[in-house]
C-alpha cells in the first residue's frame, strides 16, 4: 500500500427496500445486514432481479432504505444525504460506478468535463491539476485521451463504462461500489480492468463492493462474498469458501449453472 488512511466502514442493519404500491408492494431488498470496510473487497452475486443493484444504490446513499439503517462511520447515510455538507462528505468517501452508464452522464457535457468535475468539486483541484489526474487515469484504463472531447453518447458502452470508472476514481474514494462494471467489455478488456481495479484498491487503501453476475470475476476480485436471492442474503463468507464449498442450495445451483455454461461454451 502506498498510503495508509484511517479505516472507513459502512454498516447496514436490517435494511429493506420496497417498491410498488399497496397490493403490488414487494421487497427488492429484504432485511439485509452487512459490514463493509476500506480494507476489504466484498463481492455481491445473485441472479437477475435478486436486489443487487438496489442494495448497491442504498450503500452509496442513492436510494433510501424503506426500513433499517445504513451508517457511514457511524453517521446515518439518509441523514447525510439530506444535508449539503453531509452529501459532499458521502460523495468524497463513497463512489459508485453504475450499471447503466447511458443515463449516468450529462449528455450535453464532454467526457473530459464530466470526469474532471468531481475532482474540482470534491477535492478542490484546479482545472489543470484535475486534467492531469484525468489523463493519468485514462492511460491506466487504456482510453485514448482524444475521446475526452466527445459527448457520452459518442463513445461505445465499454468506453463509457471506463470513463465512469475514471470519474469515480478521480475523487480518490475510500470505498468504491462497482455495479456490473465489466459487463459491457469484451473478455480480454475485462481481465485488464479487473486487475486494474484490484490493484488500484490495494494501492489506494480503497474498499470495494463488486456487484456482478459473473462468479469467476467476482471470486477473483473479492475477499468476501455474499449471495443474494429474492432480496435476501442466503450465503456469506470468504469468497474462496463460498465458491469452493457453498452451503446454501441456491449457491450450489448457481455454481453448477456456471460450470455447465462454461463446459458448453
Ligand atoms: N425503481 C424501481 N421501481 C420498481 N421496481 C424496481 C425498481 N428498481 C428495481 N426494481 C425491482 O426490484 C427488483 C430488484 O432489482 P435490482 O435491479 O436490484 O436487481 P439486480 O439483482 O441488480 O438485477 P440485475 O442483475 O438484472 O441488474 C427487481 O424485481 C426489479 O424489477
Amino acid at each position: 500500500m502506498t498510503t495508509s488512511r484511517a479505516r472507513v466502514t459502512i454498516t447496514a442493519q436490517g435494511v429493506q427496500r420496497h417498491y410498488g404500491s399497496r397490493a403490488k408492494r414487494f421487497a427488492a431488498v429484504d432485511d439485509v445486514s452487512l459490514a463493509i470496510d476500506s480494507t476489504r473487497a466484498l463481492g455481491i452475486v445473485g441472479e437477475s432481479g435478486s436486489g443487487k443493484s438496489t442494495l448497491a444504490k442504498m450503500l452509496v446513499g442513492l436510494e433510501k432504505p424503506t426500513a433499517g439503517t445504513i451508517l457511514l462511520d457511524g453517521q446515518d447515510m439518509t441523514d447525510m444525504a439530506s444535508r449539503t455538507e453531509g452529501m459532499r462528505e458521502l460523495r468524497r468517501t463513497v463512489q459508485m460506478v453504475a450499471q447503466d452508464t447511458s443515463s449516468s452522464f450529462d449528455p450535453r457535457k464532454t467526457l473530459r468535463e464530466a470526469v474532471r468535475r468531481p475532482a474540482q468539486l470534491l477535492r478542490g483541484l484546479s482545472q489543470t491539476d484535475a486534467d492531469a489526474e484525468v489523463d493519468e487515469l485514462l492511460a491506466l484504463l487504456d482510453l485514448d485521451p482524444k475521446l475526452t472531447d466527445r459527448k457520452p453518447g459518442q463513445v461505445s458502452g465499454g468506453q463509457r463504462q471506463r470513463f465512469s470508472l475514471a470519474r469515480a476514481l478521480v475523487v480518490r474514494p475510500r470505498i468504491l461500489v462497482c455495479d456490473e462494471v465489466v459487463s459491457a467489455l469484451d473478455v480480454s478488456v475485462q481481465g485488464t480492468i479487473l486487475n486494474f481495479v484490484k490493484d488500484y484498491c490495494l494501492e489506494h487503501d480503497c474498499g470495494l463492493v463488486f456487484v456482478s453476475h459473473g462468479l469467476p470475476a467476482t471470486a477473483f476480485i473479492s475477499d468476501d462474498m455474499i449471495v443474494m436471492y429474492k432480496g435476501k442474503i442466503v450465503e456469506n463468507g470468504l469468497a474462496e469458501d463460498v465458491v469452493t464449498a457453498p452451503r446454501h442450495p441456491y449457491t450450489k445451483s448457481l455454481i453448477e449453472a456456471y460450470s455447465t455454461s462454461e463446459q458448453s461454451a
